[in-house]
């Protein structure tokens, strides 16, 4: 978190909370418009969540998916994973800041965060009550991931989930964390790190004021922790990613053009993308 000289260098009116930097919003109208990008950018709302809590998959649809081969399971994983990926992008577009920065940073910083932001997104699919997660339009257990042959990688994704889940945030709080996560400015891709230093700042001024506002400054320290979290669930994805790709080399190819060409639509090369 920034240090308290940090905060009274920066342009700032305690009255009005009014920053000077690129965004030159004030503090308010910026949460606002990052909570309204994450609503308009959330596949499903939380109050739709709540009413589909009861749809759980029966035995024979559990079983219907730990028949399909690790290739297939993989796959359709994908698809799932693609469709929550390109909302990101769409939150990202929407971000304060986040257009203004240069073309190949907002891609390195879309590669490198927008799985974390899914991970982040899916604490609000998460059921805690029976440890399920909603995943293909029904509540789903770890058991129905069997055949992708990652046990150890789903569970910690579930145990991330459940740990969010367990901090109760607010639709507002998950918007601006989801922010948070995405303006890194520490990703090693980036070409001009001190303009998304800028945005970073205003992304941090956000979430504290937000919990100044929820009196739940507590909170702020756990986010951090959590960020550490998220690091080492997307190091263990790539590694399983690695790891399929050598056994399946030509389903990765296939899948990956469609992805590059829909998010991206540059010409970065495969590896690269290999390593969202
Ligand atoms: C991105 C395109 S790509 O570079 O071509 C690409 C890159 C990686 C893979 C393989 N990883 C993968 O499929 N993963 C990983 C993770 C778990 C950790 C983070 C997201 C995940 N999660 C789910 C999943 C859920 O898994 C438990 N539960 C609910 N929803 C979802 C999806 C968000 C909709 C569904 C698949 C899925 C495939 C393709």
């Amino acid at each position: 978190s920034m240090p308290a000289s940090e905060m009274e260098l920066r342009p700032f009116d305690p009255e009005g909370s009014f920053c000077l930097y690129p965004t030159s919003m004030h503090i308010e109208e910026l949460c606002a418009s990052i909570v309204r990008s994450h609503r308009e950018t959330s596949q499903y709302r939380v109050d739709e969540l709540q009413t589909l809590r009861w749809k759980i998959f029966s035995r024979e649809e559990v079983h219907a998916y730990q028949s399909k081969t690790v290739d297939e399971m993989w796959q359709h994983c994908a698809m799932r994973l693609t469709d929550a990926v390109q909302y990101v992008v769409e939150f990202a577009k929407r971000i304060p800041g986040f257009r203004q920065l240069g073309q190949n940073d907002q891609i390195c910083l879309l590669k490198s965060g927008s799985m974390e932001v899914v991970l982040v997104r899916m604490s609000r699919l998460f059921n805690p009550e029976n440890g399920t997660v909603f995943f293909d339009g029904k509540f789903a257990g770890t058991e129905l991931f069997k055949s992708l042959a990652c046990g150890d990688f789903i569970a910690a994704v579930f145990d991330f989930a459940h740990s969010l889940c367990a901090l109760r945030l607010t639709e507002q709080q998950v918007a601006l964390f989801s922010a948070l996560v995405l303006i890194n400015a520490d990703r090693p891709c980036l070409e001009d790190r001190d303009r998304v230093l800028r945005v970073r700042k205003d992304m941090e001024l956000a979430l504290r004021h937000l919990l100044h506002r929820d009196n739940q400054e507590s909170l702020l320290h756990k986010l951090y922790q959590k960020v550490t979290v998220l690091r080492s669930l997307c190091a263990l994805h790539i590694e399983k990613l690695r790891w399929f790709r050598q056994l399946y080399p030509f389903t990765v190819h296939s899948l990956f053009p469609a992805l590059y060409k829909e998010l991206f639509g540059s010409d970065i090369d495969v590896q690269s993308v290999a390593t969202l």
